[in-house]
């Protein structure tokens, strides 16, 4: 019999698939080559209780993925929204909060910043003054502590599939939790079953929400290459960039050491950030190296 589910946790080689009927298939994909992500759409033919194969993927409206020189990381499929999990302590890195928002507009989803923690004051002031750059590109920023009230969050996440991404400790399977009770218990059977005998958080689920919408919640990370993102997708993937393109004196300008660069003037004189076009740049040299590397350069 076939049917339609939604890949709801995805585990090497094993999907967890829940059927628009609401039944659970553990599942396989039919074909060897055929990769899938958390959230995506697919056909499945059950194959015995509780079993199925995946046949078939529905076209995705959006996949979020790191990759480096050598792999490719498919993290979610559909979603609608990145949540960036950021924390009071231990200190963020600003830079990979621009890598998961390059990721996030470069296929048109929308971004929240949450800052978690903040019943620990210390790191609090400097952590408000580094997300400021983002809160001025239009990012928005919801201050809160997953100990306490998770409510401002929940509303923003209704009719949303959101992914949920932060570098480890910043607390999002805290968060998951609070917004989803039975996550906890889910979360401890699971690791149980695959014995890795730790709680943190190693591959990623979909959970729905009472209130609609759901949350992917991933594994922690510590880095977010980009080097599936070509040098003009890159680019494209800094709104701020966007009022000066073709603005610089060469049309093939790299924003680098060019005369009459439009990207350069602007942020020498403060209209964008000088330090989110460092950020550009290095993260553009690192994707096109890794792109040599790959090709055996
Ligand atoms: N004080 C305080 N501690 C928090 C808060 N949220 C989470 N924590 C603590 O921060 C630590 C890390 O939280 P986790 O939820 O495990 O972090 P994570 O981001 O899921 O980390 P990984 O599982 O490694 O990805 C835990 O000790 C939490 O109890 C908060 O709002 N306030
Ligand atoms: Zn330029």
């Amino acid at each position: 019999m076939k049917t339609t589910g939604t890949l709801i946790a995805a585990f090497g080689r094993q999907y967890e698939v829940r059927t628009d009927d609401g039944e659970i298939l553990l599942c396989v994909p039919r074909g060897k080559k055929s990769v899938f992500a958390c959230g995506d759409r697919v056909q499945v033919a059950s194959t015995g209780p509780g079993q199925g194969v995946i046949d078939k993927l529905i076209e995705r409206t959006s996949l979020l993925y790191r990759s480096d020189a050598w792999r490719q990381k498919l993290i979610a499929a559909n979603a609608t929204q990145v949540v960036m999990v950021v924390a009071t302590e231990p200190s963020f890195s600003d830079e990979f909060v621009s890598r998961c928002v390059c990721a996030a507009e470069d296929q048109h989803v929308k971004v929240l910043i949450v800052l978690n923690k903040t019943d620990l004051p210390a790191g609090l002031e400097d952590a408000r003054a580094r997300l400021a750059t983002f809160s001025a590109l239009g990012y928005p920023v919801l201050e809160l502590s997953a100990l306490d009230d998770v409510e401002a969050l929940r509303a923003r996440l209704i009719g949303e599939t959101s992914l949920l991404v932060g570098q480890s400790g910043m607390g999002k399977s805290t968060l998951t939790n609070a917004l989803i009770p039975e996550a906890r218990a889910e979360t401890r059977e699971i690791s149980e079953v695959l014995d890795t005998g730790k709680h943190t958080t190693t591959f990623a689920r979909l959970y729905p929400l009472p209130e609609g919408g759901g949350i992917i919640d991933s594994p922690g990370m510590q880095t977010f290459g980009l080097v599936h993102l070509s040098s003009e997708a890159l680019e494209a993937s800094f709104p701020e960039f966007r009022p000066y393109a073709g603005q610089c004196r060469f049309r093939d300008c790299r924003h680098d050491t060019e005369p009459g660069c439009a990207l350069r003037e602007a942020a020498d004189a403060g209209k964008i950030d000088a330090r989110r076009l460092r950020q550009f740049l290095e993260f553009r040299a690192e994707c096109e190296s890794a792109r040599r590397q790959a090709q055996g350069w």
